[in-house]
């Protein structure tokens, strides 16, 4: 059966299909028929689309305006074009979606309806970067493929359900848990994905293992994994917590806001703003949210760039050893993501301050293209391994066992 997958990220718009059996789930990720990518930050207005099957591999800029069109159009070359695949976009299934907010109500993946468009679209103030990208997916999808397809949202939030409530509630006034004003953790298909692949790379069983996750994209999040459950992670009520991301501060304290507030005229959207849109790697460096631009201006001897760096790196150490902590030890230290599975120096940065622990990298293996692969030394007491994330196969999965109930 063909499955479609939309993942809407902060700064791209990923998209694959699938072609598996209807009878058995493989174990192993298949590769895709088909792979689309929209990188909406190649320049500004300007989209970068690229498309990807076996035999053809195309990349086009767009002008954009409006995100729907493009992904319209990016959709298109799965029945259109010389990356066809299909003879009709009527061969796909089921359709499933990465939805980043699933809220107080869900937990587990689940069949798209009326309500739960609804649902998401409320909680869109929550994740304000995401949620809206994911409901226009998913509103797309239903556009070229009917109401009756099925669709199944599959939240990033799921994962982390669990955490004990130590972790999972703020310190502010209690009647905050009431109001559903507590920590959700965010980038949990992404983060069980990698836990799960450690365990199976590192031959042992995942209730035996303590993993930290360093989920590190354009939006980045950790995640301390016990018994292969999440027991604690760095975001937070909305995924603006924690590190420092592209765009995003991560976690400041909340007296600056207050502070703006009173004495420069910052109402919430302006807040909302400056600090999902115009922080962190853009903020501090002034050249752009993405690594390879900020890594080029250092080269080129941009101070306010080696800054960007330096609070990164600063930030990320802090927030390993923070997981640290809940963990209480740790076996498996895994990089993932954008920035986690191709940037050697943030990697090497991050594991340097833990060499107090006996951790060693392999410097050959990080400075290669490690994908699915052990980075650290043979005797470093934690292993340190490079995950190529796979959100949209677990996406998938519950798709096709959702598709079963059908
Ligand atoms: N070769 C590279 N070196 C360093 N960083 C990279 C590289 N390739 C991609 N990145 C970083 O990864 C980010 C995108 O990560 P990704 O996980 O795809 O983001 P998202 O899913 O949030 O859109 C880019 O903004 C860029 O900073
Ligand atoms: C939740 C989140 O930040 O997602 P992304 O990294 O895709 O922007
Ligand atoms: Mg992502």
């Amino acid at each position: 059966m063909k499955i479609l997958i939309l993942n809407a990220g902060s700064s791209s718009q990923k998209s694959c299909l699938y072609d598996i059996s209807r009878d058995v789930l493989p174990d192993d990720p298949p590769e895709p028929i088909w792979e689309g990518m929209i990188d909406w930050t190649h320049q500004a207005g300007i989209a970068e689309i690229q498309v990807k099957t076996v035999a053809q591999e195309v990349t086009k800029t767009v002008p954009y305006t409006d995100r729907p069109p493009v992904v319209e159009q990016m959709l298109a070359t799965m029945w259109q074009g010389e990356t066809q695949v299909l003879s009709t976009p009527s061969e796909i299934e089921a359709v499933g979606h990465r939805v980043v907010h699933g809220g107080r109500k869900y937990h587990d993946s689940i069949r798209i309806t009326s309500e739960v468009k609804a649902a998401i679209a409320q909680l869109s103030e929550l994740a304000p970067v995401h949620n809206a990208a994911n409901l226009e997916g998913i509103e797309a999808a239903e556009a070229i493929l009917g109401e009756q397809v099925l669709q199944v949202a599959v939240f990033d939030t799921a994962f982390h359900a669990q955490m004990p409530d130590a972790a999972a509630i703020y310190p502010g006034a209690y009647d905050w848990i009431e109001k559903g004003i507590y920590r959700y953790g965010f980038h949990g298909t992404s983060h069980q994905y990698c836990a799960e692949r450690a365990a199976s790379l590192l031959g042992q069983d995942l209730q035996d293992l303590r993993l930290i996750t360093c989920h590190l994209g354009n939006g980045a999040s950790l995640a301390a994994i016990r018994n292969g459950r999440s027991i604690d992670t760095t975001m937070g009520f909305t995924p603006l917590d924690g590190l420092m991301m592209g765009t995003r501060s991560g976690a400041v304290d909340p007296s600056i806001l207050i502070h703006l507030m009173r004495h420069e005229g910052y109402d919430a959207d302006k807040l909302d703003h400056l600090l999902n849109k115009q922080a962190g790697l853009l903020g501090i460096s002034g050249v752009s949210n993405d690594m390879r631009q900020i890594m080029k201006a250092i080269d080129a001897g941009n101070n306010r760039a080696k800054l960007a760096i330096d609070i990164y790196i600063h930030r990320l150490r802090a927030y390993i050893g923070s997981m640290l902590a809940s963990l209480g030890g740790l076996d498996g230290l895994i990089f993932t993501a954008g920035v986690g599975e191709n940037s050697p120096l943030i990697r090497a940065a991050a594991c340097e301050a833990f060499a107090f622990l006996g951790l060693k990298l392999d410097e050959e293996k990080n400075a290669g293209r490690p994908r699915d692969q052990l980075i650290s030394t043979p005797d470093s007491t934690v292993k340190v391994l490079v995950i190529h994330t796979q959100e949209d196969w677990t996406i998938a999965r519950d798709c096709w066992k959702l598709s079963r109930l059908h």
